[in-house]
This record gives C-alpha cells, sequence and structure tokens, in this order.
C-alpha cells in the first residue's frame, strides 16, 4: 500500500488515499500497525482521504492506538497540503469533510510550495450538555478534579474533540506524562479525552505541552492549542492573536468574534513509500 508520512508541528501521520486500501472495516487494525513506532512505519495518526457528497474531500483520522477522531488539527493541515500536491485539486481555497463537521482550509502557497495552511476549526463549544462529560453543571470552566492525589483545576470543551485545558506555571513533562493518562481516561470523561497543559508567556504568547487521546504524548496537538487559546480568550487571560509553542514548533491561532478559531501553521513532507500490509 502506498503512503506519504508527513508532520505538521512534529506530530506526525501516515496519509493515503481512500482507493489504495479501500477496506474501512480494516482501518483500525492498519492504524495500528502503520504507527507502530518499531513494527510499523510509526506515527501518532493515520489519515484517509477519501471522497465526499458534501466537501471536496472527506478526512477520516485513527490515533495509533487505532481509535477514530471526528478532528485532527495538525492533521489537516497534512492533508490539505497531500491532496495538493497530489494534483487532486488545483486551487487552493477548499473544504474537507470530518465528522465534526466540514473545514475550510487555506494553502499559503509561495513558488508552488505549500509554506503553511490555514484552517477554520470552527467554534470551541463550552457547553458541558455537547461534551462527553459527566457533569449536570453549566459549564465545565476552572472545575476541580481529583487525580490519585492531586486537584487539578481543568476547563473542559469540544473542539471537534474533546480537549481538556490546564494552565500551570511550570511545563514539566515527567508531571504530563505521569498524569495525562489518568485525565485522559478519568471517570467524568464516558469518551476518554485530550488533555493539554498551557503556561501563559504574556497576551500574545502560550507554551503548550499535549497528551494526545489515543496517541500519548505528542509534539503538537492542533485541536489541543485551538481549545487552549479558545478558553484563555474566554477567560480574559490573552488577546485574541496569540503565538504558540509547542515542542515540534509554533502555531498561530487567531479567535474570531463569532468564538470561531482559526488555526495557521506548517504541513511538511517526509517521505513516500510502499507498506506492506
Ligand atoms: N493530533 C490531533 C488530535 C487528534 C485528536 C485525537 N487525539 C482524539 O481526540 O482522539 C490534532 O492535531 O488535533
Amino acid at each position: 500500500m502506498v503512503f506519504k508520512k508527513m508532520h505538521g508541528t512534529g506530530n506526525d501521520f501516515i496519509v493515503i488515499k481512500y482507493e489504495d486500501f479501500p477496506f474501512e472495516e480494516r482501518f483500525k487494525e492498519l492504524a495500528q500497525k502503520t504507527c507502530h513506532r518499531h513494527f510499523g512505519i510509526g506515527a501518532d495518526g493515520l489519515l484517509i482521504v477519501n471522497k465526499s457528497n458534501i466537501a471536496d474531500f472527506k478526512m477520516q483520522y485513527y490515533n495509533s492506538d487505532g481509535s477514530l477522531a471526528a478532528m485532527c488539527g495538525n492533521g489537516i493541515r497534512c492533508f490539505a497540503k497531500f491532496v495538493y500536491d497530489e494534483g487532486l485539486i488545483n486551487k487552493s481555497l477548499f473544504t474537507v469533510e470530518t465528522l465534526s463537521g466540514v473545514k475550510k482550509v487555506s494553502l499559503n502557497i509561495d513558488d508552488d510550495k505549500t509554506k503553511s495552511v490555514k484552517v477554520n476549526m470552527g467554534e470551541v463549544i463550552f457547553e458541558p450538555s455537547k461534551i462527553p462529560v459527566t457533569s449536570e453543571k453549566a459549564s465545565f470552566i476552572n472545575e476541580t478534579i481529583m487525580v490519585n492525589d492531586r486537584n487539578f483545576t481543568v476547563t473542559t470543551v469540544l473542539m471537534g474533540v474533546p480537549h481538556t485545558v490546564i494552565f500551570t506555571d511550570t511545563l514539566n513533562l515527567e508531571e504530563i506524562k505521569a498524569y495525562g493518562p489518568l485525565i485522559e481516561k478519568h471517570d467524568i470523561y464516558p469518551a476518554n479525552t485530550n488533555v493539554s497543559f498551557a503556561k501563559i508567556r504574556d497576551e500574545g504568547n502560550i507554551e503548550v505541552r499535549t497528551w494526545e487521546r489515543g496517541a500519548g504524548y505528542t509534539l503538537a496537538c492542533g485541536t489541543g492549542v485551538s481549545s487552549v487559546v479558545g478558553v484563555a480568550y474566554r477567560l480574559g487571560l490573552v488577546d485574541n492573536k496569540v503565538n504558540i509553542n509547542t515542542e515540534g514548533g509554533n502555531i498561530k491561532i487567531e479567535v474570531m468574534e463569532d468564538d470561531s478559531v482559526f488555526m495557521d501553521g506548517p504541513a511538511q513532507d517526509i517521505c513516500s513509500g510502499v507498506y506492506f500490509i
């Protein structure tokens, strides 16, 4: 099976065309096998390029553990570059159907090279009734949850997928990798959650490190950084335009008046090849 490996700020993906592996019932197994860092190609997730009846393309995304996710921010930037480079579309502005709705993408092309991709991620959703979280509260902002021996103040939102945001003065990777999986699977999250730890530098700069549902610690998370800025802006902690530093690189986020979030970041090819399924 032909594949391309790509990354968006270090969040890496295997990208395939549906027609090269038209077996949807095997996508979970394919993601688990191809994403394996030793027995496979190695990646955080698998992106499948498919036809859509309501948009220019359909994107299907599976985490490395094989779980299906409704949206992938870094992934949709790679997806957009892939379909343009493969000549599947010849315009730089187009739409991608995802399980969390149709997203508009805009390629920033310079001498025929995609420099960056801008994505309308849609709005950050704060209402708990629309988020897979077991809470009767009207909102899940600055809630305290107990994780083993520690209390965390969290805000949980839906950015296509559930994201739990924790503001902290110190980004300690050991702690993130210890508590991330416990919060990911906390019993208040019946569908589990992604967990982003955010350190606000100033009103225009935030450092974010994310433990991802179904993929573990990744070098960046597009829906994660979008969630962080959406929450920080709602809490009055930052301006509406923020530069996010992730371990894998920088992403620009802008929150619009209607609460929709625009993400602008890189998408890069790593290699292409044939995978022996
Ligand atoms: N890396 C992805 C996150 C995918 C979400 C997935 N981890 C889930 O919600 O299960 C991103 O850039 O948005």
